[in-house]
Order: C-alpha cells, then sequence, then structure tokens
C-alpha cells in the first residue's frame, strides 16, 4: 500500500491543560508525513481537515481513504498543494501543472485523476496538501511564488521580519473554505506570527520547513493565557485547535507553511493576544 492514514480527534482547552510532553506530541505533532513513495494522511476532527505529505519516487495517484467513504478523494473536497522539494508535476484529470520548488496549486472538488510525479525520482518532489470539505466545485489553479499575494511583517528590530506569501486566498484562488500560503523569515529573524492570535471559527496547521540541520524551531500553542511548546524539527507539522495560539520561534530563520478552514474566508479577522498578557 502507498497510501496510508492516521486520525486524530479534536481536543478541548480544559484537557489539554493537562497534557505532559508526550501527549501534547501525540495529539498535535505530526512527525513523519513525508516519506519516499508514499502518500501519508492525517484525517483531523478539526473541521475534517486532512493534512498529507507525497513524495513519489514513481508516479502516485490520489487515492481514496476509507474514513471518507467516497468512490474517490476529492468527491466532496478541495484540496491545496504547495512543493516543499525539488520540481516535479501534478496531472489533474489529464491537464498537467508544471510544481517548481515552492510553487502552489488548488484541486477543485471533482477532480477524479490526480497524479504527482517527481522530475527527478533520485530527488523527489515533497507535495505538502491540505485538504477539507467542499461543495462546490471552483477551478483548479496554479500559483508560483512570485504570483502570491507578498505581505511584509515585522522587524529585524524585534526578530520577526518575514514575508507571507498568501497564495491559496481570496482575489487569487476562489475555494469554498480553504486558505494556504507560505510564509519566510528572513535572516536573523525567529519568530514567526508574534504578536501571536486565535481565530475560533477556524483550526490551521503549520508545516516548518528551510531549517537548517542541527536547528529547531519551538511553537507555542494553547490559550492565550495557558501556553506550551512543542520542539519541532524539519518538515513536520503541527495543528493547531481553533481555540489556540500558533506561533514559533526558531534557532535559526525558516519557512513555514500555513493552511486553514471553518466558518468564513477572511484571513484578517484574528484576534491577536497583547505580547505582555500571553502566559
Ligand atoms: O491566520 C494566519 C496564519 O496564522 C499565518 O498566516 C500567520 C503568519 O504567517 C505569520 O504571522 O507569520
Ligand atoms: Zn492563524
Amino acid at each position: 500500500m502507498k497510501t496510508s492514514y492516521t486520525t486524530r480527534y479534536a481536543s478541548s482547552p480544559k484537557a489539554v491543560k493537562k497534557y505532559d510532553t508526550q501527549e501534547l506530541r501525540d495529539e498535535f505533532l505530526i512527525p513523519d508525513l513525508m516519506e519516499p513513495g508514499k502518500i501519508k494522511f492525517t484525517y483531523t476532527h478539526y473541521d475534517r481537515y486532512i493534512v498529507g505529505g507525497i513524495v513519489p519516487t514513481s508516479p502516485l495517484n490520489l487515492e481514496t481513504i476509507d474514513p471518507l467513504k467516497a468512490e474517490f478523494f476529492l468527491e466532496r473536497r478541495e484540496m491545496g498543494v504547495i512543493n516543499a522539494g525539488p520540481s516535479g508535476s501534478i496531472s489533474v484529470d489529464g491537464e498537467v501543472f508544471k510544481m517548481n520548488h515552492k510553487d502552489a496549486l488548488y484541486i477543485g472538488k471533482g477532480a477524479k485523476d490526480v497524479v504527482f510525479t517527481s522530475d527527478d525520482n533520485a530527488n523527489p518532489s515533497k507535495f505538502y496538501i491540505n485538504s477539507s470539505p467542499a461543495h462546490k466545485a471552483y477551478p483548479t489553479k496554479h500559483v508560483s511564488k512570485e504570483q502570491a499575494n507578498k505581505v511584509e511583517l515585522g522587524s529585524l528590530e524585534t526578530a520577526n521580519h518575514r514575508t507571507v506569501n498568501q497564495m491559496i486566498i481570496g482575489g487569487i484562488v476562489t475555494t469554498c473554505q480553504l486558505q494556504m500560503g507560505m510564509t519566510e523569515l528572513k535572516t536573523g529573524s525567529v519568530w514567526n506570527t508574534m504578536p501571536a492570535h486565535v481565530h475560533d471559527r477556524r483550526m490551521e496547521i503549520y508545516y516548518y520547513l528551510d531549517i537548517p540541520q542541527d536547528q529547531a524551531v519551538c511553537h507555542f500553542m494553547g490559550e492565550p493565557q495557558e501556553t506550551r511548546h512543542i520542539w519541532m524539527n524539519n518538515h513536520q507539522a503541527v495543528i493547531s485547535p481553533p481555540w489556540s495560539i500558533h506561533s514559533g520561534s526558531g534557532t535559526s530563520n525558516y519557512t513555514f507553511i500555513w493552511g486553514m478552514a471553518g466558518e468564513n474566508l477572511d484571513y484578517n479577522d484574528m484576534d491577536v493576544a497583547k505580547i505582555t498578557e500571553l502566559r
């Protein structure tokens, strides 16, 4: 079997207060989603969002998984893909999209025949995928990093100078509920999403990449007045429940892909936590 999945149930903030390090990691960290030759999904009960990694050492077909009880994966879903590895391509019902490093592809509901291929099987692509339920078919669309809506945030003085590349977002791509993008930190900046925020109407998942060897990112989660941390290595993902902050500080600069779904498509509706009031 080339496709496998695991399931994560939703946790309440009251329960999470009592979790120890291992329980926090078991519930929220997705440690190994990129495995050569495999398609690995995690089906979450947070807005039924699916996160996964596809690393083709030969062409890999998108197959349905049992929890969907669907004929094909995108029967009632939409999908966002960002290539976190070397170049490759994705074929969607016969139309081939070239996927350079850090290119994104939105695949609309109803696409049946989706095939992931690396340009060089010995040096495979790392297709990072997010998928959420969808009830309307919007067109499949390729978005390069150059086409992203760029938002420059923070400063070097506060070690949080970064560029938010909004890639799968209203104005660029029309989706049912999925939003995705990629934030790159400048050299010398280590803090992402600081000031931190919550959006109780949307869950979110972060996937960290470009972390240099022997470095790591400390990811912060929890209610703003009850925070916890999870140490993350390169190419690992972490689930952010809707009631949780999602912020990180690295031992170097790095990049992360964010993706979210829920009540609306308003990227800017976040409730920002005051830095001095975090606990
Ligand atoms: O809800 C939005 C997401 O948390 C991220 O887009 C935030 C982010 O990339 C950043 O501040 O660096
Ligand atoms: Zn957020």
